[in-house]
């Protein structure tokens, strides 16, 4: 067994509630004693429904935002204070993918001098760079000979390379990826997890990959973690999880998916006649 990447021990985080200085809100617990592994390489998908935690999850598994109470670890250590020297060392070896790749992304900037700026700010240009130059990575993510364009003039899924290219120059080896693909088309999202798969499989960084879909997590995890309420209700190898869900809230979450295959379909229309033929 390899030494885990980022160990979470007993992760609670609360929010204080709406309501302002003079009145008080009810505090909501977004994350509940959560404990969780993951290994150099690995994917992790974590999937619940809108409010469940994920993203806090994602933040606190960065190092964004510090547990209320538990432990998070990155390579052994706990995250350093924010904006420390360790810190950035450790910003460098963990990159977020969030939804929106404009919001990530500077509208005054070439997509070449944002990944030259992020390789800079972390003196990772002039040689040193283990990941190739800026244009050597944003050709590996398939945007070759696009470097000159600014955010406006790409397309959402272009977008999303040019932020996994910033991510890779930095040699990362955990890249959080919260909601990544989930607003683009369904076959700009089959490119984009693709190209997540490839990177993995060429440089062995890991990702936890966090998801509403779940037939998207269920095409990349290696392992998944079941959110509710802020708990993990579930975890385990991700084909053990789709074939036989132990917790009732993940067979919901699976029953309500749309069949993938026309084979998965028929398969399913047959057991429904079935399960009619016996009423
Ligand atoms: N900064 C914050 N301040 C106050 N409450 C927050 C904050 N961030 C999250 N919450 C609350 O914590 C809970 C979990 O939110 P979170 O965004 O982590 O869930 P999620 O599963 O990612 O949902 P979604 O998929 O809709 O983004 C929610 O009740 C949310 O309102």
């Amino acid at each position: 067994m390899t030494v885990p990447l980022l160990v979470l021990a007993d992760v609670s985080r609360h929010y204080r509630g709406k309501g302002g200085l003079f009145r008080t809100g009810e505090a909501v617990l977004a994350v509940d004693g959560v404990d969780l592994e993951l290994h150099p390489g690995e994917t992790l998908g974590i999937v619940g429904e809108s409010g469940s935690g994920k993203s806090t999850l994602g933040r606190l598994a960065s190092g964004i935002e510090r547990p209320s109470t538990g432990k998070v670890a990155f390579q052994g250590e706990p995250y350093a204070p924010i904006g420390s020297p360790a810190w950035r060392r450790q910003r460098r070896s963990v990159q977020v993918v969030f939804q929106n790749p404009s919001q990530a992304l500077d509208p005054r900037l070439s997509i070449t001098a944002q990944v030259r700026g992020a390789m800079d700010a972390h003196g990772l240009t002039g040689g040193k760079a283990s990941a190739g130059s800026p244009a050597a990575i944003l050709a590996r993510v398939g945007l070759e000979g696009l470097g000159r364009r600014y955010p406006h003039q790409l397309s959402g899924g272009q977008l999303q390379r040019a932020v996994i290219a910033r991510a890779l120059s930095l040699s990362p080896d955990l890249i959080v990826c919260d909601e990544a693909v989930s607003a683009l088309d369904v076959s700009v999202q089959a490119q984009i997890l693709n190209l997540l798969q490839d990177l993995q499989a060429e440089l062995g960084v890991a990702y936890l990959f966090i998801s509403h879909d779940l037939g998207v997590v269920r095409h990349v995890s290696h392992r998944i973690a079941v959110m509710q309420h802020g708990r993990i209700v579930e975890t385990g190898a991700a084909g053990d999880v789709f074939a036989s869900p132990r917790d009732a809230y993940t067979q919901a979450l699976i029953a309500a998916l749309p069949a993938a295959s026309p084979a998965a379909r028929r398969a399913r229309d047959a057991r429904r006649r079935l399960e009619l033929a016996k009423v």
